[in-house]
């Protein structure tokens, strides 16, 4: 040791330094005893240096996920390299409650965590040091910022009136579809279905009572579908459903379904005046003679063309000969 007051002056200041830095050090020895618990560690886990001092850390935070940790401290002793944990990776180690103002909601105090070898003058790691920054400001803003991306992009897809896809996100659906038709020949079918006679509903009951026909139809429509099926709000009063490894007769068990609940939905007026709607739905069964999504829709949309001029509130299925007999 030195005698040099300059040097004693350092030495205190340093240690002084170490005590009451806003960061949290933790030295422990390859015995995971506890060799220093600075300032930070004592304010956040309400326990002070002397109850510490050579205990062992995990027999002191049992409460600390021991393999997890103990994993990373032997890389350290073992490779002599800095190691590093980052929030997203694992909230915290050390489980302090949050103070801080601004991110007051957060339960726990966020940490990101360097593990740091401590070299001997000999060049041996005989300790390690554990350096853990409170980093609960920056994690939160970030948490909520994720959260409104998350919001605004299901937004974007979603269409405001029915809730279900909008037009760009269900093509984007249908065009996956098509694509794995032509990968792995996996059959699917397109249904393009559309209110009959919708205009009369807006001139009759108004186009608030319309768009409360459109929202029940699009919520009939969800209530039809399987998981693996795909709807979304192609145009005003139009929808298109993509049925996943669905034949065009399967298809149509589908579309009879949908076009009977439809049926059955009762509309009441504000004064009191009932009326029913009916759809018509064109079904299209994706082979290897469409080109495209676009061929694709207008096929569908010439037997949901043909569908309404064969009387509406019927299903057909698009076929190349497209005969009478098609239509139920
Ligand atoms: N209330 C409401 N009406 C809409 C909306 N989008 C489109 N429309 C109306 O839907 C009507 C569609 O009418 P048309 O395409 O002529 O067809 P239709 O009356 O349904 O008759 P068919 O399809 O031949 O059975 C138009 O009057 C549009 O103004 C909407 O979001 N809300």
């Amino acid at each position: 040791m030195t005698n040099n007051p300059n040097t004693i002056n350092e030495f205190h200041w340093l240690l002084d330094l170490v005590q009451t830095v806003d960061v949290g050090i933790v030295v422990i020895n390859s015995d995971y005893e506890i060799k220093l618990w600075n300032g930070f560690m004592e304010n956040h886990s309400g326990t002070a240096p002397s109850e510490l001092l050579d205990k062992n850390l995990f027999h002191a935070f049992p409460e600390l996920d021991a393999n997890w940790l103990k994993q990373k401290i032997e890389s350290v002793f073992l490779l002599k390299n800095r190691s590093f944990i980052s929030w997203e990776q694992r909230p915290y180690v050390f489980k302090f409650k949050n103070y801080r103002p601004i991110t007051g909601r957060a339960e726990h105090m966020y940490q990101n965590v360097t593990l740091q070898p401590l070299l001997s003058p000999t060049g041996k790691v005989t300790s390690i040091s554990i350096i853990i920054y409170d980093v609960t400001d920056m994690a939160i803003k970030k948490l909520q910022l994720n959260q409104a991306n998350q919001i605004l992009e299901r937004l974007s897809q979603t269409d405001e009136l029915t809730q279900l896809q909008n037009r760009r996100q269900w093509q984007q659906c249908l065009e996956r579809e098509f694509e794995r038709f032509t990968r792995y020949q996996s059959p699917a079918s397109l249904v393009m279905l559309d209110i009959d006679h919708f205009k009369a509903v807006n001139d009759n009951y108004g186009h608030q009572m319309g768009d409360t026909v459109i929202q029940r139809v699009a919520h009939t429509i969800t209530q039809t579908l399987r998981e693996t099926d795909c709807a979304g709000r192609y145009g005003g009063e139009e929808f298109g459903v993509i049925l996943a490894g669905t034949s065009a007769e399967d298809a149509l068990h589908f579309t009879e379904r949908l076009r009977k609940s439809v049926e059955t939905l009762t509309f009441t007026t504000d004064d009191e005046q009932t009326f029913s709607v009916s759809i018509s739905l064109g079904i299209c069964t994706i082979n290897d003679n469409i080109r495209d999504i676009s061929h694709l829709i207008s096929l569908a949309d010439k037997a949901l063309y043909r569908a309404k001029l064969s009387g509406r509130n019927r299903s057909v299925i698009y076929r190349d000969t497209d005969s009478e007999k098609n239509l139920h």
